[in-house]
């Protein structure tokens, strides 16, 4: 059985090593930073000492003389001090959000090259909240975390030098209180941590039901279910104050409760220093009036000392998560020699594929299928037959089990990245488009684009009307629900994303119900202009479609079920073969929706 414990404490130290990688580059800003964190610590001591002096050597034996030097080294101490703090802070600061930064890219560019199987095996929102969250904890870990920690630290050793050195008995007396106040501090973590975790939990219910009610507004206000609804945020924001309070509470004790134990140290101080004088042993007051200000330099650092490490902890969680994804493979990239085109040659080939997205459960058995270039093949089948993955196969999102798949002659996955958009053309099931202008949103950002090709794909889609009609043509901003911009319907963004995969001319085009929001009119237009547009460029074209109008107006059909390909041929020859797709056909005349329930009915 692995050691679970072993474990965790071997991925801390990757971590603290990746860490450390991270900041590498960054080797002399950090030495700065040591060195002015040793010297502020050092510097630190000064003002005590200085005030021992006027207090012991001016005051009592009432001798001005040299008084304004030591007042003088006085105040340069605390504007060193304080300088060197700034020093500290900013440096910190700068190094942090640098690391930090390259951090990020350098996570953002592995998650785009990680397969496509991470995206459909983790939560959108998990992986956002490592790119957003997670690296701030980083920030926390890098500017106050161990930057706080460390300054605390050094500060506890000098100062704990200066206070034995300057009074060993007094010393003693401050150790009295390091055990109930480590004690208290601990005890009080304990209980702020509970709370703050328990508030987190109900932040994040609140953020869960905001989200699902917001998202879902308009079936809430469809049936009428406001009252209900809000009577519900109610309930959840009862549960978030109840957790606030209770971590507010803690919060709000620890600092008074601390300012009083550090009174009762330095009563026990004062009081230990009477007695000792009492008893002839030399205290001045001038040692004791430095000491009880060191003593108060010792303090701080010993209460914070516990918080920062417990911010140090659960940082290196927070990184731990970012590591993990950055230990991912990712997916290897087919190189293109430089300056060289590639030409793509031939349509679709798939040769006995076998695929599935989960091991022994196979969505795909022993497919073969081909479309020669020049020839537009629809594939048909109820839901989940397996369309779309046959799909996402060709287009190099997975890689079969077994068998040959191949787009204009090349393996999916071999085509270079930089090559692709020349090799295929896809449009999802699910439109997506991007904040920007529509020209961004038609070229993916692409400047080499020339202006023909973008309105040539705009013609062959039908959306140069659509366009000029827009504030701004070309420019105009689409707006994604939020910010300014103009909202678009379904039906035009599927004609936009249309245009999109014909821009790069590209030898193969997937259509995944590319059609399915736009009206049969401008949907038979489009048709006609893109078969006569494939015709000359001898493209070879694979349409899923649900729409059986369109899978009629194909070259050839394949009917797909259960992962297996059931019938292939002409729309005529299937139709005159009486088979599945006539079947389907039928219904779709009947006004039935064979989609969901087609097999059975065929069947039958
Ligand atoms: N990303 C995924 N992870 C796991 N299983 C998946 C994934 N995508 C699809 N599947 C499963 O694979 C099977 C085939 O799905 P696919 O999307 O290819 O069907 P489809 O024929 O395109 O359906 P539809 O017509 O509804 O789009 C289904 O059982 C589905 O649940």
């Amino acid at each position: 059985m692995p050691d679970s414990r072993g474990e965790s404490t071997s991925i801390r130290s990757t971590t603290r090593q990746q860490l450390l990688v991270i900041l590498a580059p960054r080797k002399l800003r950090i030495l700065v930073i040591a060195i002015t964190i040793l010297t502020g610590a050092g510097l630190e001591l000064v003002p005590p000492l200085v005030l021992k002096q006027i207090i012991d050597n001016h005051l009592t034996p009432g001798n001005p003389q040299g008084i304004w030097g030591l007042a003088f080294v006085y105040l340069a101490s605390v504007v060193g001090v304080q300088s060197l703090g700034f020093l500290t802070s900013y440096l910190t600061a700068l190094t942090a959000q640098g690391a930090l930064n390259d951090l990020r890219v350098r996570l953002y560019r592995h998650l785009q090259h990680l397969p496509i199987q991470y995206y459909d095996q983790n939560p959108l929102g998990d992986i956002i909240s490592r790119c957003t969250a997670d690296v701030d904890t980083v920030d926390t870990l890098f500017s106050s975390g161990v930057a706080g920690l460390v300054t605390d630290l050094v500060r506890l050793v000098t100062v704990s030098f200066a206070m034995i050195a300057l009074s060993p008995i007094l010393a003693l007396i401050s150790a009295l209180v390091v055990p109930p106040l480590l004690w208290i501090t601990n005890a009080f973590r304990v209980r702020i941590r509970d709370a703050e975790r328990k508030n987190r939990i109900a932040v994040g219910l609140l953020n869960t039901h905001l989200q699902e009610t917001f998202g879902g507004v308009e079936v809430i206000r469809a049936f009428g279910r406001e009252p209900v609804i809000v009577a519900r945020f109610r309930l959840v924001l009862e549960k978030t104050l109840k957790a606030y309070n209770l971590s507010a509470k803690f919060s709000a004790l620890y600092t008074p409760i601390m300012q009083i134990l550090m009174a009762i140290a330095i009563t026990l101080l004062l009081w230990g220093g009477a007695q000792a004088g009492l008893h002839k042993v030399e205290i001045s007051l001038g040692t004791l009036t430095a000491f009880v200000l060191l003593f108060k330099r010792f303090f701080d650092p010993i209460t914070s000392v516990g918080e920062e490490w417990q911010t140090v902890q659960s940082a290196l969680s927070g990184a731990e998560r970012i590591f993990q994804v950055l230990d991912l493979p990712v997916e290897e990239e087919a190189m293109s020699e430089s300056g060289t085109h590639i030409k793509p040659t031939g349509g679709i080939l798939v040769n006995d594929m076998t695929f599935g997205y989960f091991e022994d459960q196979p969505v795909l058995n022993h497919v073969t299928l081909k479309v020669a270039p020049g020839e537009h093949v629809a594939l048909v089948g109820r839901t989940g037959a397996g369309k779309s993955s046959i799909l996402n196969l060709l287009g190099g999102l997975y890689t079969p089990w077994q068998g040959v798949i191949q787009v204009a002659g090349l393996d999916p996955h071999q085509i270079p990245e930089i090559e692709r958009r020349r090799f295929i053309g896809v449009v999802p099931q699910a439109v997506q488009l991007f904040s920007g202008s529509v020209l961004e949103n038609l070229t993916l950002g692409d400047p080499d684009v020339p202006e023909e090709a973008v309105e040539r794909a705009v013609h062959i889609a039908g959306v140069e009307g659509l366009i000029q009609s827009l504030p701004k043509g070309y420019d105009t901003q689409i707006s994604n629900g939020a910010g300014e911009g103009v909202q678009l319907s379904s039906g035009q963004r599927q004609m936009l994303s249309l245009a999109r995969a014909l821009i790069w001319d590209p030898a193969v085009l997937l259509f995944d119900e590319a059609t399915s929001a736009i009206d049969s009119a401008s949907e038979a237009a489009f048709r006609q202009a893109l078969l006569a547009e494939t015709s000359r460029h001898q493209r070879a074209i694979l349409t899923v479609a649900h729409r059986l109008s369109t899978a009629r107006e194909a070259d050839r059909v394949i009917v797909l079920e259960n992962g297996l390909i059931l019938e292939t041929g002409t729309p005529a020859e299937l139709i005159h073969k009486g088979g599945r797709f006539a079947a389907l056909l039928e219904l779709e005349a009947a006004g039935w929706d064979w989609r969901a329930d087609a097999s059975d009915t065929v069947n039958s």
